[in-house]
């Protein structure tokens, strides 16, 4: 059986009223054909989802983008208009996720907010509007067009030399998409910024003493992901790893299965 992939989701209100907690089918489909790996997708919401469950449950998790920004509380600053909107009950289930699952060495990939979010529960704080800093570009989604003009291609990201990145792309230079207002500040010790874009925002992080994958893009890998090549390395890695972790977690309960 193919491992089994975690993905969160944001919450929606359908027609204005109905509640639903819903992720782009583009996640599911990387998920499924890319990483290789089934797809399911569980709510934001500490109510409904547990901790300790979602990861006996799942063999990976993926931390997909969403437009709600991480609140500023949980890497100490104050909320202030700049922030815009919030989701608390995504924070409550991503933050202590990411830091368990992390340690213990399953799998996660951080998408744009879910790179965010792997970044400040790592310690690191995030700038509301990185547009506003000097020199830097505006990496936003552009408010008209369609799809493929929101999801093009727009700057390089150059990786370190022989970093994990590197290796992994076989590359130092890729081309990405870019669509956030948020980026990281000042990055906590064990977040390890391997990747930026030419204005010098982090693009590409990894953790630091994480025993497995534990890597997140600041950009949307999930876009074209089955004819781009950067998306295709990256979710393909991710999709080996969550393989390899269920295969360990197999051999680890097997002679247990076997005494019962
Ligand atoms: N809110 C953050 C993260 C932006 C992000 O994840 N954008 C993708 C939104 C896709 C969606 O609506 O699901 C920021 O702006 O920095």
């Amino acid at each position: 059986m193919r491992p089994i992939v975690g993905i969160i989701s944001n919450s929606y209100l359908i027609n204005d009223e109905y509640p639903a907690h819903a992720n782009g089918s583009m996640n599911t489909d990387a998920v499924a054909r890319v990483a290789d790996a089934i797809p399911l997708a569980f709510p934001a919401c500490p109510q409904s989802s547990r901790i300790d469950e979602l990861l006996e449950v799942f063999d990976g998790f993926l931390f997909t983008g969403g437009r709600p920004n991480v609140h500023p509380e949980e890497y100490g600053h104050d909320a202030t208009d700049a922030h815009g909107v919030f989701d608390r009950a995504r924070d409550l289930v991503a933050l202590p996720l990411i830091r368990a699952a992390v340690e213990r060495g399953q799998p996660v990939l951080g998408i744009c907010r879910g790179f965010q979010e792997v970044a400040v529960a790592f310690g690191s704080t995030l700038h509301p509007e990185i547009r506003d800093l000097p020199g830097r570009d505006n990496h936003r989604m552009p408010p008209d067009g369609t799809l493929e003009e929101k999801f093009a291609l727009r700057h390089d990201v150059t990786f370190t030399a022989g970093g994990p990145f590197a290796q992994l792309m076989g590359a130092e230079v890729v081309r990405t998409n870019t669509l956030h207002g948020q980026g990281i500040d000042v990055a906590g010790t064990r977040v390890m910024i391997d990747g930026r874009a030419p204005d010098g925002t982090a693009e590409a992080i990894w953790i630091d003493g994480a025993p497995g994958f534990a890597l997140a893009v600041q950009w949307h890998p999930e876009w074209n992901a089955e004819r781009d090549p950067v998306s295709q390395r990256l979710f393909r890695a991710f999709g080996a790893a969550c393989r390899d972790w269920r295969e360990g977690r197999m051999v680890q309960t097997a002679p247990l299965a076997q005494a019962g």
